[in-house]
């Protein structure tokens, strides 16, 4: 039988060189096992629950952008958060998407662990895949724990990825007005 994340919270803290037995820590693997199963709620949503229907028919075929979406994910490699911003930007061809539903699309998979490549680009196709949009732009940038706070320790350097998909990767007209929508363009 497998172990649960509490008793292997318990293990942490011993390895760590505590005692787990101490009053402060009594809860602690508990607590500690409640915050990793929220932080890594995005494995068990699903694209369709997450929508959940909100689609709108509309003639706008014009850019539809959603920018400085927080966002807080946890890096595969050490299991340390990385936060930043997501900027979202479709063309609609007739159906747009609720806007709510594009922040929950990001956190449904920063709540896994992640690397920001795999992160943006997991962003950009649902988007996609849920709106058939004409194309699809998604830029994230984030500060990673895991550089700052052991490491290499480099306190103010921001990873910047981006995935265009459609439009956005053919016309260098369509990605410079949404980078340009997202202050990232003069
Ligand atoms: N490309 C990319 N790399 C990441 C991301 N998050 C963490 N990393 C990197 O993953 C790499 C793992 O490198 P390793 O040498 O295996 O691990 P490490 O010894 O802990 O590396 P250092 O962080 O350099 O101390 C590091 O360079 C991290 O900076 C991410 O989202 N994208
Ligand atoms: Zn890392």
């Amino acid at each position: 039988m497998s172990r649960s994340l509490a008793e292997n919270y318990r293990e942490i803290l011993v390895g760590v060189g505590e005692n787990p037995q101490r009053e402060g820590l009594l809860d602690t693997p508990q607590r500690a096992a409640k915050a990793m199963q929220y932080l890594c709620n995005g494995y068990t949503r699903s694209l369709d629950e997450i929508v959940n229907g909100a689609l709108f028919e509309s003639q706008n075929d014009e850019m539809v952008v959603v920018r400085d979406i927080e966002l807080y994910s946890l890096c595969e490699h050490h299991m340390l958060p990385f936060i930043g911003k997501a900027h979202v930007a479709y063309l609609p061809t007739g159906r747009v998407l609720g806007l709510s539903k594009v922040a929950r699309l990001v956190d449904m998979f920063a709540r896994r662990l992640q690397i920001q490549e795999n992160l943006t680009r997991q962003i950009a196709c649902a988007i996609q895949e849920v709106t058939d949009a004409a194309g699809v732009g998604v830029v994230i940038e984030a500060k990673h724990m895991c550089m700052m706070m052991r490491g290499v320790e480099k306190q103010n350097s921001v990873m910047i990825s981006s995935v265009m998909l459609g439009e956005f990767r053919e016309s260098p007209t369509t990605r410079h007005e949404f980078l340009k929508l997202i202050g990232r363009h003069t």
